[in-house]
């Protein structure tokens, strides 16, 4: 880290006159024309240092840059010192600096490739071997409930990094799922989230997970209080808590005091951040719903990926070509978005999860020694799962008037090949075509063709598309547990990338604080109007509104 301001790098500003003076030339119809090599020249295939069989091709071809553009983006990541924050990250030091903490999510997947020294990171084999062994116990029949049932329902409490990765992993691998232990994810304070799913599940063969690094968090341990009220009304004896709840978490003292013994405890460290610990016990319910051996190979996916992105030289580190193509048209295009769209139903979630990955690690406007940025940090992540994004959203991607960079992921092969793969062969073909649309498009003269000489002006206006919608594809041959955690961490090194180079502290998340203080302070306030201080008119007369109807 150099302490400077993006902005004030000499390559950032070349990328700025680029921008400015060269802009008109960036259209991708004629840059394909030019050059017949474009694909090749920018598409790369990731086959995992560990194993041939993960593997995908990358291709960024259809981006508004040429040879050029992409040199100075690199050379931004040079004058970063992306590089050194990077061996800086893989060597344990407390690069989260606001928090004084290390950032080594990569050391819970390491398999003894890199020396870390951090405290904590000589246990990690003896939680995975605890994972291991809990999750046989109880995917085997061998660990019973407190009747001597075996367990047939998971419910893991928890929120942001404590729910999110579970929840988008359990779903992303469901082929590989024990289809008679089934999971559940309870994530709101919102008492109908627990109550609906409370009443799916039998006291006697129900295991609930709360999770929580901090094991204060107010929506978790409300709802784990809540669980624990609806077992205990079954169950009637404390005793039998410890057959039906484990903790997963870095506060032994107050998982201890919530009645959790500690041998029913998952432990992790502070330097695992919420939105980076599904590769830690918060993995848990992963390991029980899809075994043990397939939470392994996800986490080797991962793996073989740091390999990749410590070692790869720029021009092919993927994590980094993925980064600053988003630093192009975030910070000189001004998108003001970014748009995962994964064609595969199971991976109809990650677009949520990286929402939070993404936007809670970027999404700040300080450097890391306190300047105010004069640029764009972290883009508003979203997405959905193809075609049903078609059906709704699309239409601006195409025709609005804002530029929506996004990323096409998909596997080659399906693990519902119903009807001889019909139904993938068409996805696939959206797949391919919607890049080729956006980038693409339609022009007047084809819709003049098209439409014949008696269309109104009007018509012909409204079916052009403009065309040059910048858009990466990922293709891959099957979504398996080891792929999955490959583009996992693909995309986790890619917001670390931009956030060194915009100079951000991607691994705190403060700004999460200052609504969690006041809503603290509201609810000793909601029984009586006369108790609602200190707050705006609008503030105040909503609280009212709310007390007019209150019960308890
Ligand atoms: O795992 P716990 O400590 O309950 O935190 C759950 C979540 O809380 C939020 O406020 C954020 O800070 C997230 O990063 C975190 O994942």
């Amino acid at each position: 880290m150099s302490g400077k301001l993006a902005s004030e790098y000499a390559s950032w500003k070349k990328l700025q006159g680029i921008y400015d003076t060269e802009r008109s030339k960036l259209v991708l119809k004629d840059l394909f024309a030019q050059d017949p090599e474009r694909f090749s020249k920018f598409s790369k295939e990731y086959t995992s240092p560990d194993d041939p069989s993960v593997t995908f091709l990358l291709d960024y071809s259809k981006n508004l840059i040429t040879e050029p553009i992409l040199k100075d983006l690199l050379n931004l990541v040079r004058e970063a010192e992306v590089e050194t924050v990077r061996d800086k990250m893989f060597a344990g030091e407390h690069i989260n600096t606001s928090e004084d903490r290390a950032v080594l999510h990569v050391a819970l997947r390491n398999f003894d490739d890199f020396k870390i020294q951090e405290a904590g990171v000589s246990e990690v084999d003896g939680v995975l071997a605890h994972i291991k062994e809990f999750s046989d116990a109880v995917r085997s029949g061998a660990h019973k409930g407190y009747t001597g049932k075996t367990i047939n329902t998971i419910v893991n409490i928890g929120i942001g990094g404590s729910d999110l990765g579970p929840v988008m992993v359990t779903e992303a691998l469901k082929p590989y799922s024990k289809r008679d232990l089934t999971a559940h994810f309870v994530s709101n304070i919102d008492g109908t989230h627990i109550a609906e799913t409370l009443r799916l599940c039998d006291p006697e063969r129900t295991l609930f997970i709360i999770a929580s690094k901090t094991f204060t968090t107010q929506e978790t341990i409300t709802n784990a209080e809540s669980a624990r009220s609806w077992f205990l009304a079954a169950a009637k004896d404390k005793a039998h808590v410890a057959k039906h709840f484990v903790a997963l978490s870095t506060n032994t003292k107050s998982v201890t005091a919530f009645g959790i013994a500690e041998a029913n405890m998952f432990q992790f460290w502070d330097w695992v951040g919420g939105r980076y610990s599904l590769w830690s016990a918060i993995g848990l319910s992963i390991a029980l719903t899809i075994g043990y051996e397939n939470f392994e190979a996800l986490l080797k996916g991962a793996h073989g990926m740091d390999k990749h992105f410590k070692t790869a030289p720029l021009e092919e580190n993927l994590p980094v070509l993925l980064a600053v193509l988003g630093i192009w048209y975030n910070d000189f295009y001004g998108a003001q978005t970014h748009a995962l769209l994964p064609y595969d139903q199971y991976l109809h979630k990650f677009a949520d999860y990286f929402q939070q990955g993404d936007m809670e690690s970027n999404g700040k406007s300080v450097t890391k020694d306190g300047s105010r940025v004069n640029y764009q940090t972290g883009p508003i992540l979203w997405g959905a799962a193809g075609t049903n994004g078609q059906h709704s959203f699309y239409q601006l991607v195409h025709q609005g008037t804002k530029i929506i960079p996004a990323d096409f992921i998909a596997p080659a092969t399906t693990h519902n090949p119903i009807e001889n793969s019909k139904h993938h062969r068409i996805l696939l073909s959206n797949y391919f075509a919607q890049p080729e649309a956006l980038a693409f498009g339609k022009t007047e003269e084809e819709v003049r063709k098209e439409v014949g000489s008696g269309a109104s002006e009007a018509l012909v206006k409204s079916k052009v598309f403009e065309g040059n919608r910048p858009s990466n594809s990922i293709i891959f041959p099957l979504l398996t547990p080891s792929t999955l955690g490959a583009l996992i961490a693909l995309y986790e090194h890619k917001i670390f990338v931009q956030g060194v180079v915009w100079g951000i502290n991607s691994f705190d998340q403060m700004g999460v604080e200052l609504g969690k203080v006041l809503a603290k302070a509201i609810l000793a306030q909601l029984e009586k109007p006369d108790d609602v201080k200190g707050h705006d008119s609008s503030t105040t007369g909503l609280i009212h509104y709310y007390q007019k109807y209150r019960k308890e």
